[in-house]
């Protein structure tokens, strides 16, 4: 058997078309305004400064704005603050990203928690989601939504099935096992205090790798025909899971490049879009 590969690169490129076509459409309105998508990036980490600039890219790309805003390492929570209040009240900027992680000195979550919510295209304040696990209108969490748009566009099964997330990270596992609890799975979480990982992951129909971890989740855990995700992307191209034995005995799998990470990006400039919509032609 061959399994479907869930090509979030292919999806991606698919719906940057269609946005393309939305900021066009904006920028032809009355008030000739484009959405923009501000971006914060606190200290000098290579990788996400590279992450930073894919998500500008990708605003390029649909002919979107971004702007780059760029802080020290020694940045304190409150200049953070500062810059996140001075971003909600600019009626020209339609999203925020606050680039995780930032410096350990910063209060992250107050942060993430300024930022407002209809700015919150990123899907990383307490509100959104909580009001996303209610079942209440919010931008969902960037890279769990991702996943759920992907698996929806494969038209994969969700109502029913045994899903088992592995991590509960605040903008990953934790709002991925609300989504797939609002699609009807039945959903299990499992974290590094687990016991007995294994037989978890064996009873899932689909399985979410988000550890962190290079190949943690292995192949010989996951049944024949199961759903593989794997969120995770490390140095070698390796994500949480051990794919290589299970491309011909799982029913699907998302590739580690070209899975998740195009449609973590997609979905930002997504919300951004709409976003933009609701605020320049009042949509
Ligand atoms: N507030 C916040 N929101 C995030 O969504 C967020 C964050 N912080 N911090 C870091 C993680 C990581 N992340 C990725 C996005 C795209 C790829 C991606 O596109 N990866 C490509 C490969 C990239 C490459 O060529 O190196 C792929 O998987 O095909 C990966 C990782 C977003 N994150």
């Amino acid at each position: 058997m061959s399994a479907l590969v869930l090509d979030g690169k292919a999806l991606a490129a698919k719906t940057e078309q269609e946005l393309s076509a939305r900021v066009d459409a904006l920028k032809a309105g009355s008030s000739g305004q484009t959405p923009i998508l501000a971006t914060i990036l606190v200290g000098d980490d290579p990788a996400s400064a590279t992450y930073v600039k894919m998500k500008g890219n990708a605003c390029a790309r649909i002919g979107m704005e971004s702007v780059k805003v760029e802080m020290p390492s020694a940045t304190t929570t409150e200049q953070l603050l500062a810059k996140i209040d001075e971003l909600n009240n600019n009626p020209n900027v339609h999203g925020i990203l606050l680039q995780h992680p930032v410096p350990e000195q910063i209060d992250e979550r107050a942060c993430f928690d300024a930022i407002a919510l209809e700015k919150d295209v990123d899907g990383v304040t307490c509100l959104g989601f909580g009001r996303m696990s209610m079942g209440e209108d919010a931008y969902g969490c960037a890279t769990p939504k991702g996943i759920m748009r992907l698996l929806e566009a494969y038209e994969i099964e969700m109502a029913g099935k045994h899903a088992v997330v592995v991590g509960r990270s605040p903008i990953l596992g934790k709002p991925m096992a609300m989504m797939l609890l609002g699609a009807n799975a039945t959903v299990t979480i499992c974290h590094s205090r687990t016991k007995d990982l294994a037989a978890h992951i064996q009873q899932a129909d689909i399985v979410v790798g988000a550890v962190g971890r290079p190949e943690f989740i292995k192949a010989e855990w996951i049944k024949d025909g199961a759903v593989v995700v794997d969120a995770g992307y490390h140095p070698g191209g390796v994500g949480d899971i051990e794919l290589a034995p299970l491309v011909d005995r799982v029913a699907a799998y998302t590739p580690v490049p070209g899975g998740v990470g195009p449609m973590t990006i997609n979905t930002l400039i997504y919300q951004t879009v709409d976003s933009g919509e609701k605020a320049i032609a009042g949509h």
